[in-house]
C-alpha cells in the first residue's frame, strides 16, 4: 500500500512537472528513496502513459525488480541518495532557462537572496558526460556534496529535498533563479552578486522560516 500510494506521488510530481513548463516529452525522471534503494521512473516512457504499476523498484546494489527498465539515469539518482542522507526525493528535468545556463557551463551564482535554497551561494554546474553514465553520477556527486541542486552542462538540472513537493518546488525555483541569471547576463556581464556574509544571513534565516524552505 505504501509502494502504491508512493508511486502515485511519483507520478503526479512528473504530471505537475510538466504543467509547471519545467520539462517536455520523455525528458527528466522522478524517484523517492524507498527500503534500502528507491522507486524511480521507468525509461523513455511519457508521464502521461504511467500508472502505478510502471514505477520501477532499484534496490542498494544497483538491481531493478524484474521485468521492468528504470530510468537510464537510475546512478545519479542512487549517487544522490548516498551523499545527501537526508533527501529522500530527487527529480530530474530538462528546464529550458537552466539547461541554457547549462550551455554556458556556469553555476548561477547569488544573484538572488533564494539561491539559499539550494544550500549555499551558487547551484553549481556538474561537468558533461554521457546520460546514463557511472561517470555523469560521479561528476553528481561531487557537486552535490554540498547543495540541494546542481545543473548538468548541456543537460539539464537536478534537485533533492526531504520529499517530493519540496524537490519539485526547489526545481522551479531554480529554473527562475536561472531565467532572472540569464535576462540580467544580456546587459552586463558578470552580474552583481549578493556577498557570502548576506547569504549566510539567508541560510540562517532559511532554518525558522515557513515550511518549504528549512532543511
Ligand atoms: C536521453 C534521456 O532523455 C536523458 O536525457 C535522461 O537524462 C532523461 O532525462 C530521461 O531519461 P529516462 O526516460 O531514461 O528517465
Ligand atoms: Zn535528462
Amino acid at each position: 500500500m505504501e509502494r502504491t500510494r508512493l508511486a502515485r506521488e511519483i507520478i503526479d510530481t512528473c504530471l505537475e512537472m510538466t504543467r509547471l513548463g519545467l520539462n517536455q516529452g520523455t525528458a527528466g525522471n522522478i524517484s523517492v528513496r524507498y527500503r534500502d534503494g528507491m522507486l524511480i521512473t521507468p525509461t523513455g516512457i511519457p508521464y502521461e502513459r504511467l500508472t502505478e504499476e510502471s514505477i520501477v523498484f532499484v534496490d542498494g546494489d544497483g538491481r531493478p525488480e524484474e521485468g521492468k527498465l528504470p530510468s537510464s539515469e537510475w546512478r545519479f539518482h542512487q549517487v544522490v541518495y548516498q551523499t545527501r542522507p537526508e533527501a529522500n526525493a530527487v527529480v530530474h528535468n530538462h528546464a529550458v532557462h537552466s539547461t541554457a545556463v547549462s550551455i554556458l557551463n556556469r553555476p548561477i551564482p547569488a544573484i538572488h537572496y533564494m539561491i539559499a535554497a539550494a544550500g549555499g551561494n551558487s547551484i553549481p554546474c556538474a561537468p558533461y558526460a554521457t546520460f546514463g553514465t557511472r561517470a555523469l553520477s560521479e561528476h553528481v556527486a561531487v557537486a552535490m556534496r554540498d547543495r540541494k541542486a546542481t545543473l548538468l552542462q548541456h543537460h539539464g538540472l537536478i534537485t533533492c529535498e526531504e520529499n517530493l513537493e519540496k524537490a519539485l518546488w526547489l526545481a522551479q525555483e531554480v529554473e527562475v533563479l536561472a531565467k532572472l541569471y540569464l535576462t540580467t547576463l544580456a546587459i552586463t556581464d558578470p552580474v552583481p552578486v549578493l556577498s557570502d556574509d548576506e547569504i549566510a544571513v539567508v541560510l540562517e534565516k532559511f532554518k525558522s522560516y515557513g515550511l518549504r524552505v528549512e532543511s
